[in-house]
């Protein structure tokens, strides 16, 4: 659906979760890819610079809340803000009272005869069963357009293709379907401005009394919608909006955020000439289809395993290569997590087997929790470079993390024996490139 800006929006998201950083360079690539797919779409420019400066702002100075990557967390933003865009959340139709009538408007091709045909198929499938009146006499074969649609769903329909006089087929028209839940009236098209519309919105109004008018749009004409949409609300409290042929359309995000800036509720959209193609617009449901959010999800899992996978890998190299530091041995306990105890992960490695340290085999969960504390109570300098960890900083080390000193000499323990075992290890070269891969893949599987 919208053709292109869904093609490039989504593609746009794609890309931002292939991005290795997240950082201020990419935040504002990915910002600019969003300003040209929706200025193309004719979305008005100021709203679009408006929309942009908020996402970058958002994307560049809030923290993401915990458990949420900054990744996601732009996508979030980027989503809420699209969302914000097209206002409010799904209306929809509330049919509560008796009869309830339905007064449609539109320019001449707008759709509004085929959009009536799918608002009948709608309302079959939520129970109800309304009835149509055809008060459009300037085109005959209105009627007879009316007549086939109506037919085909068991409609009835009211309309006298002899009769010239709209308020007349009106009046008529509500008498016969007086009993009638849902009345829909249908109206001549044939105007090309704004305030003809209007003028025949008030004549129908004095006659029929509607319980709603709904204006619909054609979509193709992008930004311009906003004009008509403006008119038309300004005119009526009852007034929503439908906007059509958004299939493919070039312009169709213009026409939605234009109509959805003057505050007038777009209550369906038509998505193609077909019946069914009608839907209840719902701005969430919306923006995550345009955005491809069910492909971002999985993208977004597949590019964490990725970069699980790279601190994977990086660690079993320095591992193998005896580089072991204690930000490796971090690394490594955040792995046990996800990869199963240190023995069977070891126990994996070809060439290994039986060989595995010790230490690693009797690390129970609470003792790597304690360990994390006391790593996160080192500096960056200490955890690269263990060795310069001697007495005044093992105090402050245990200080900080809340335990006796002697925990943070078991920890030093150990690293060095750990570190000692994994150099006997290295230097065998059977760990390399893509069997290195592979084997992470499967661990982080
Ligand atoms: N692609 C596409 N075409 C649509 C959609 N809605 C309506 N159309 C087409 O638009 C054209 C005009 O539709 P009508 O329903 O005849 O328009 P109208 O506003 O009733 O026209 P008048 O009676 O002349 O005022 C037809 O060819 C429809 O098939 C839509 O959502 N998508």
């Amino acid at each position: 659906m919208l053709g292109s800006l869904g093609e490039n929006l989504t593609n746009t998201m794609k890309k931002l979760v292939g991005m290795s950083v997240i950082d201020k360079k990419t935040i504002k690539e990915v910002v600019k890819e969003i300003q040209r797919a929706l200025i193309q779409s004719d979305v008005n420019i100021a709203l679009v610079l408006n929309l942009s400066k908020k996402i970058e702002k958002r994307a560049l100075e809030e923290e993401p809340p915990k458990g949420i990557t900054p990744r996601e967390y732009v996508i979030t933003i980027i989503y809420e803000e699209m969302v914000n865009l097209l206002g409010r959340e799904a209306v929809g139709l509330d049919i509560n009272q008796k009869p309830y009538k339905i007064l449609f408007l539109g320019l001449q091709g707008s759709g509004k005869t085929t959009t009536i045909g799918k608002m009948c198929r709608f309302l079959q499938k939520k129970g109800f069963n309304p009835a149509v009146v055809c008060t459009d006499t300037w085109r005959p074969a209105a009627y007879e357009q009316l007549k086939q649609l109506t037919e085909e769903m068991q409609i009835p329909l009211y309309g006298d293709p002899e009769n010239k006089d709209a308020l007349d087929l009106a009046k008529k028209g509500l008498n016969e379907f007086k009993n009638k839940k849902v009345i829909i009236f249908d109206t001549a098209g044939r105007h090309k401005e704004e305030s003809d519309l209007i003028a025949e919105m008030d004549q129908l109004d004095d006659i029929i009394q509607p319980t709603e008018a709904i204006l619909v749009i054609d979509g193709t004409i992008g930004q311009q919608a906003g004009e008509q949409a403006k008119a038309f609300s300004q005119a009526t409290d009852i007034g929503s909006i439908i906007i059509t042929k958004l299939d493919g359309s070039a312009k169709g995000g213009g026409a939605m955020s234009a109509v959805a800036e003057t505050g007038a509720p777009i209550k369906f959209i038509g998505t193609g000439e077909r019946i069914d193609d009608f839907e209840l617009f719902d701005p969430e449901r919306f923006i995550s289809r345009l955005l491809g959010m069910g492909d971002i999800r999985s993208l977004i899992e597949k590019a964490e395993e990725n970069i699980d996978e790279d601190i994977a890998e990086k660690t079993m190299n320095n591992m193998m290569s005896g580089k072991f530091s204690l930000i490796d041995m971090k690394n490594q306990f955040d792995m046990m997590g996800k990869m199963g105890p240190m023995q069977q992960v070891l126990n994996m490695i070809p060439g290994l087997g039986g060989k595995i340290p010790k230490e690693a085999s009797k690390m129970t969960e609470d003792k790597i929790d304690s360990f994390k504390v006391m790593l996160s109570s080192m500096t960056q300098e200490e955890l690269e470079n263990p060795k310069i960890i001697k007495q005044s900083r093992i105090q402050r080390i245990a200080r900080g993390a809340g335990v006796d000193e002697s925990e943070v000499r078991a920890l030093l323990k150990y690293y060095n024996n750990t570190k000692k075992a994994m150099k006997g290890f290295g230097g065998r070269g059977r760990l390399r490139g893509s069997t290195m891969n592979r084997m992470m893949g499967h661990f982080m599987k």
